[in-house]
Parts: C-alpha cells; sequence; structure tokens
C-alpha cells in the first residue's frame, strides 16, 4: 500500500489560532504547498483564501498536486447561500476538492429539510464543475445514533439524486480537526466512529480527518476501507513516522 495515495495534506490553521502574523501563516502554508509537490502528496487542503496562490504556485511548478478547500469551515452553520456563494469563490480560484462542513447543529436539531437542500446544491455545484465533494459531518458532536443516521441521510440524497457514476466523488468525512468537546476527549477520526461512518455511507466513500497522526494509524484507517485521509502530519506519515501535530 502507498499510503501517499489516500494522504489529503493539511494545513487550516488561521494566523490567529498558529499564533502568527498574517504573513507568517502565508509562509507556512507556501512551504507546505512546496512539501506538498516536493513529497508527491496527490493533494494540499487549506483555507479558501489560500487556493489562489497555491493554484499559481502549483502551476508554475507544472506540478499536479490537486488543490482541496474548506467551506463553511468549522462550524457549517451558514445558510444553502452562503455555502454556495463561498465554495464558487473556490471553484472559480482553482479548488479541485470541495470539503464542506455539514450543518450538523441543524440535523441534532430536527431540521432535516435544511441539511438535505445543502447537500443536494452544494454537490450539484461541485459536481457540475467536475470537482469532489466531501461532507464533513463532525463526529465528535453527534451521538452513534446520529453518526449513523447523517452517514445515511448523506447517501440517500446522493443516490436518489445523481447517477451512480459520481458517487465516489462525493465523500462522508469525519471531522473538522477544530471541535472542542467539554472534556477534550479525543474528537476525530477514531475506530469506532470510522466503523460506523463506512457501514452507513456506502456506496459512498469514507474521508478519515481530525487526529490521524501516524504511518500505523493511517494504515488501519485505510485497511478498514476509508479512501482518503486527512491529517496535519502527512510528511511524518508518508515517511513512515509518528507526527508531534496537536489537535
Ligand atoms: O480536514 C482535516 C483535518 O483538519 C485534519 O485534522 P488534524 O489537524 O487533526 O490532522
Amino acid at each position: 500500500m502507498n499510503i501517499r495515495n489516500y494522504l489529503d495534506s493539511t494545513y487550516l490553521k488561521t494566523p490567529k489560532q498558529a499564533g502568527l502574523e498574517e504573513g507568517q501563516n502565508v509562509e507556512i502554508v507556501l512551504k507546505f504547498i512546496h512539501e506538498a509537490i516536493d513529497e508527491n502528496f496527490k493533494l494540499i487542503m487549506i483555507r479558501p483564501d489560500m487556493v489562489a496562490m497555491a493554484k499559481e504556485v502549483i502551476t508554475k511548478a507544472n506540478a499536479v498536486t490537486l488543490i482541496g478547500t474548506v467551506i463553511d469551515f468549522p462550524e457549517g452553520e451558514s445558510d444553502v447561500m452562503a455555502k454556495l456563494e463561498e465554495a464558487q469563490r473556490a471553484i472559480d480560484n482553482g479548488a479541485d476538492d470541495l470539503d464542506f462542513v455539514c450543518n450538523y447543529k441543524a440535523f441534532k436539531e430536527g431540521e432535516l429539510a435544511i441539511v438535505k437542500e445543502e447537500i443536494l446544491r452544494c454537490t450539484k455545484l461541485g459536481l457540475d464543475n467536475n470537482k469532489t465533494v466531501k461532507w464533513i459531518i463532525e463526529v465528535a458532536a453527534l451521538t452513534d445514533k446520529q453518526i449513523i443516521q447523517l452517514s445515511s441521510l448523506i447517501k440517500n440524497v446522493i443516490i436518489s439524486n445523481f447517477k451512480e457514476e459520481v458517487y465516489s466523488s462525493v465523500f462522508v468525512k469525519s471531522s473538522t480537526g477544530f471541535f472542542k468537546t467539554e472534556d477534550d476527549v479525543p474528537n476525530g477520526a477514531t475506530v469506532r466512529t470510522i466503523i460506523m461512518m463506512l457501514e452507513n455511507a456506502s456506496p459512498l466513500p469514507v474521508k478519515a480527518a481530525g487526529g490521524v497522526r501516524s504511518y500505523e494509524e493511517a494504515v488501519e484507517m485505510v485497511r478498514l476501507g476509508v479512501k482518503r485521509i486527512g491529517t496535519s502530519g502527512a510528511k511524518a506519515i508518508a515517511n513512515g513516522e509518528d507526527s508531534k501535530q496537536e489537535y
């Protein structure tokens, strides 16, 4: 198994979250883009305001590294129009993958029509533009039952509205990597939650994200059946090491 084929190398910190000046954070993103090119990562996952810069750097380097970005990150509670506008801007700037944060708060309140509408319309926008679409469900904010229900809901919206040939381009993704639980328990891609997602999202593929730090953990996720892993520790993992990155 070549683990690099599964890694979405991720840097999503804002300057404030990184404790840096804006220019310093841009430098980190630039370094990160060059690293992804050098390491032959399939994709880099960055904030929307960095997509145009990444596109320029990757094009100049004649590289094939794909660019992914996050939409309505990390809360996911904007309305569908705001999500569509942000996604359209990312597409215009050169994004290949669109990782939307699902309105999991609306889902938890039983507002299923809101969730179904955003999944339908945002997925359609992405697929109409030949993009890969992912839906982040934020597993740590959900009960087991809700993980099962929301994975199934996303699957059902996709299989009722799109052709089978696009299923592999619509992922269910576990976590933002930014959710804080009250008791600070691991809040990303755990084996338990990933198994629940795989069982209920199939035939849609699953992306494990949040807290994957070692080569062994990454390999375990792939063995379970995930098709992508989002991690800020991609370089270490690709080189068979443990990453020291925090959440
Ligand atoms: O989308 C991916 C996550 O943000 C990655 O999370 P991480 O920083 O815990 O690796």
